[in-house]
This record gives structure tokens, C-alpha cells and sequence, in this order.
């Protein structure tokens, strides 16, 4: 059986004004984690926050009991320098930080065939680094870049620099409310195919109408922005978002 459903709604479309708030409410809405969109205007042409205002939002959400669990900072770090961040983000709350693997090697090697093998020790230390700091670790791929890249880190023998979950993204990482690109799920497919217990993140234009797809495709670790918070019932769509999820995963 797939892993379950794992509902992370990004609060890059929260009303900032309210931040705390509308995390704790979404929260009780249903959602087990809180998908917060860490952005530098250098990795992508948009800028968000930083730890003090995650640290802020901590304080008004507890933190998960166990790794994985209810109230998990799921940080997407959209950011040139992953690395030098990792402590910041870790002491102002996150629990899960996920960098982008283009971050972390030289962006023509993300979608040269012939150069990853030179690019591959850049991710495994730096998730080694994020585990040594007690955080679970992500890792992205933007739309340009090829999956095969990611599976040396998912093949290592070495716990410690294995990722805890892959980000696949379904849009071109910097703003909310875009258009989902099904041109994206042959990875998810190809991911969920080699590792069936992976944690398998989409991000990027998920809702009521493209849940499925993801969800066929193998996705059990779902971001919606605008779809919940935009919602005039988010619990309902977050029940309806973790339903397609469970229903696709007890099928396989
Ligand atoms: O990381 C990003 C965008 O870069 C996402 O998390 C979006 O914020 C998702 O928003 P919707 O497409 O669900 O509105």
C-alpha cells in the first residue's frame, strides 16, 4: 500500500495580515501539515519571509508529536543557498526542509545527463547536514529537471543522506494560483514506481479538479494554496483532497 495521504496546504496564500491565525485555523480545518513557501527573489522572481516570521507562526501552531505528524512545518525553500540556512530555519520552528535540488548543484548540471554523477555528492551532504540538525529533508525538482537525477540520493545505502520525501513540482516554482501541469506526473510515476513507500510531494495547481491525476499518479503529499484558502470550505476541500489520495492508495 502507498503511503497515506498527507495534506499540507501552502500558506503563500494565506492573508498575510492574519498569518498566525489562518495557520492555526487551517490547521483545525483538517490539514496535517502547514506547506510554508520560503522564497529569496533570486531562485524564483518572488519574494516571502524569513525564520522570525516562522518562528512568529510556530507560536501559534504546536509542533508535531512525531516526525511526519500533525502541525509538521513542510518548508519549501525556494532559495539560491539552501545550506546556509538550515540552522536559521531549524531553530525558528521547520521541521521539514526541502531545498531544490538545482540549488544545490550548478544549474546546467540539473538537466545535463552527463553531469550528474559530478553534481551527486552536493545533495547527499547537504541532506546529511539537515538530518544532523534533527529536521527531516526534502528535495525539489523544478519542472525543467530530469527525476533520474534524484535517485542516486534515494538509492543510498546511508540513512542519513537519503531524502524523507521528494517535491515534484507541477508549475514553475514562485507564485500561487497557476495552472497544474499533467506534464509533470510521468515523474511522480516513475517515482512511485521505483520507491512505493516514498513520500511523493506535488505542488503547484492542485485542487478539486486535478486531484485525481495526481493522485493516479502516486502523489500522497498534497500542497494546495488557493484551493483551501480560497475556499469558502476548506475543510471540505481538504477532506475531499485526502479522500482521492486514500481511495488511490488502498486500490494499488
Ligand atoms: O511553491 C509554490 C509556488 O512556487 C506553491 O506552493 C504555490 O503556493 C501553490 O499554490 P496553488 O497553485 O496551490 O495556488
Amino acid at each position: 500500500m502507498a503511503p497515506k495521504a498527507i495534506i499540507a496546504p501552502s500558506i503563500l496564500s494565506a492573508d498575510f495580515a492574519e498569518l498566525g491565525a489562518a495557520c492555526s485555523r487551517t490547521i483545525g480545518q483538517g490539514a496535517d501539515w502547514l506547506h510554508v513557501d520560503i522564497m529569496d527573489g533570486h531562485f524564483v522572481p518572488n519574494l516571502t519571509f524569513g525564520p522570525p516570521v516562522v518562528a512568529k507562526i510556530r507560536s501559534h501552531v504546536a509542533p508535531p508529536a512525531e516526525h511526519h505528524g500533525k502541525g509538521t512545518f513542510d518548508c519549501h525553500m525556494m532559495i539560491a543557498e539552501p545550506k546556509k540556512w538550515v540552522k536559521e530555519f531549524k531553530a525558528a520552528g521547520c521541521d521539514l526542509y526541502c531545498f531544490h535540488y538545482e540549488a544545490a548543484v550548478d544549474s546546467s548540471d540539473a538537466e545535463s545527463p552527463e553531469a550528474t554523477s559530478a553534481a551527486k555528492t552536493s545533495p547527499r551532504a547537504l541532506i546529511r547536514y539537515i538530518h544532523d540538525q534533527g529536521m527531516l529533508a526534502g528535495i525539489a525538482v523544478k519542472p525543467g529537471t530530469r527525476v533520474d537525477v534524484l535517485y542516486d540520493v534515494l538509492d543510498s545505502d546511508d540513512a542519513a543522506e537519503r531524502p524523507d520525501m521528494v517535491l515534484v513540482m507541477t508549475v514553475e516554482p514562485g507564485f500561487g494560483g497557476q495552472k497544474f501541469m499533467a506534464s509533470e506526473l510521468p515523474k511522480v510515476e516513475a517515482l512511485r514506481k521505483r520507491y512505493p513507500e516514498l513520500n511523493i510531494e506535488v505542488d503547484g495547481g492542485l485542487g478539486p479538479g486535478t486531484i485525481d491525476q495526481a493522485a493516479d499518479a502516486g502523489a500522497n503529499v498534497i500542497v494546495a494554496g488557493s484551493a483551501v484558502f480560497g475556499a469558502k470550505d476548506p475543510a471540505g476541500v481538504i477532506a475531499l483532497l485526502r479522500e482521492a489520495v486514500d481511495k488511490r492508495s488502498a486500490a494499488v
